[in-house]
């Protein structure tokens, strides 16, 4: 099915030309996607990756590494926000522990598939050797399986993990080569001096990876990556061959699309993005993906997967009009 075949279509229905505005772009793309005229987005599901990261030691975050497994449990309770929207959203949600420091948590909806407890502090060493990079992909690669076999058309993955805005920020200034002030920002509430010292920390620790880039960049990558990041970026790789429909979510999550896509091109071919995030490195990374986002300007900041799951009720609207008449059976000449 071609650009045009979809076009000519949608320009057919029983409405002006064009008179949808971006819900047609949107139904245009989940058509091209799925290479149907009647593509579908139920049933859906959203997969969340924790872990902790070694770098908070650096002081580079406003909050202790003990939220994250108090947030994931909370998640699996059904009270975050990312479980509230999943419900309203009618997206079954999954919550994985590919990292989070200590023991996890017994909750029956919690999958646990840990490779290390937490990263290493990517400020002092390498934060994920190759091997458990690889392992964290795995996690990502047989999850998206899993929700595939589960016959779901649309997937999205989030992530939770107290930190994980300093890692994102150094694969985005990484991968797309944009300076440290583009890239660097508030995460889940930064002060000044805990900005500077992000800044400074992800400046310093994608300097020392830069050189390996082009020769060996899973190195480069793993070194200032994070469990749950590399676990994302396995999961859209799978889901891409797969050729599920994927929905991107925020600012971290899209630096596993863009590991993702430098490591297996043509990934973000599969993907959707929701929303822009708040962080100023969502931008940049969205551009190098040739991505644009369905939502502008909402301001969100939260990561969780909550960006793609408010996304999900537009995807509906965009397939529920390659259900109306045509003009002509309308009657409109
Ligand atoms: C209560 C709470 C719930 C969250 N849910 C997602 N995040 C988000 O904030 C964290 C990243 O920000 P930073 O790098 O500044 O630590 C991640 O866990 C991300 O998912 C949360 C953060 C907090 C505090
Ligand atoms: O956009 C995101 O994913 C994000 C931004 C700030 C904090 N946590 C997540």
């Amino acid at each position: 099915m071609t650009p045009a075949e979809v076009a000519a279509h949608l320009n057919s229905l029983a409405k002006p030309p064009g008179s949808l505005g971006r819900l047609e772009d949107l139904a245009a793309q989940l058509c091209h996607l799925q290479q149907t005229l009647t593509p579908k987005t139920t049933p859906r599901r959203i997969v969340l990756f924790a872990a902790d990261h070694g770098v908070v030691a650096e002081g580079v975050t406003a909050w202790p590494s003990e939220v994250t497994q108090l947030m994931v449990r909370t998640i699996a309770r059904g009270r975050a926000a990312s479980s509230v929207l999943a419900a309203s959203t009618g997206t079954d949600l999954r919550v994985v522990d590919v990292g989070t420091l200590g023991p996890t948590s017994p909750e029956a909806t919690l999958h646990v598939w840990k490779v290390r407890a937490g990263s290493r502090n990517l400020a002092r060493e390498p934060a994920l050797t190759v091997d458990e990079f690889r392992q964290a992909v795995a996690v990502g690669e047989k999850q998206a399986e899993s929700a595939a076999e589960a016959g779901m058309v649309v997937v999205a993955a989030g992530e939770m993990g107290i930190g994980n805005t300093t890692p994102a920020s150094c694969l985005t200034s990484l991968l797309t080569g944009s300076p440290t002030d583009e890239t660097v920002g508030l995460g889940a509430g930064a002060d000044d001096a805990i900005l500077e010292r992000k800044r400074r920390v992800v400046g310093e620790a994608v300097d020392r990876v830069r050189g390996k880039l082009p020769t060996d960049p899973e190195t480069a990558i793993a070194a200032v990556c994070g469990l749950e990041i590399a676990a994302m970026a396995g999961f859209y790789r799978r889901a891409a061959v797969l050729k599920r429909t994927v929905v991107l979510d925020g600012f971290i999550a899209t630096s596993a699309a863009l590991v993702a896509e430098r490591l297996w091109p043509g990934t973000a071919r599969q993907m959707i993005a929701a929303h822009r995030s708040a962080e100023p490195g969502h931008a940049v990374a969205l551009r190098q993906l040739g991505l644009k986002p369905i939502l502008d300007n909402w301001g969100m900041r939260l990561g969780e997967g909550t960006g793609a799951l408010i996304a999900m009720p537009l995807l509906d609207a965009a397939a529920a009009i390659m259900g109306m008449a045509m003009l002509h059976e309308a009657g409109v000449q």
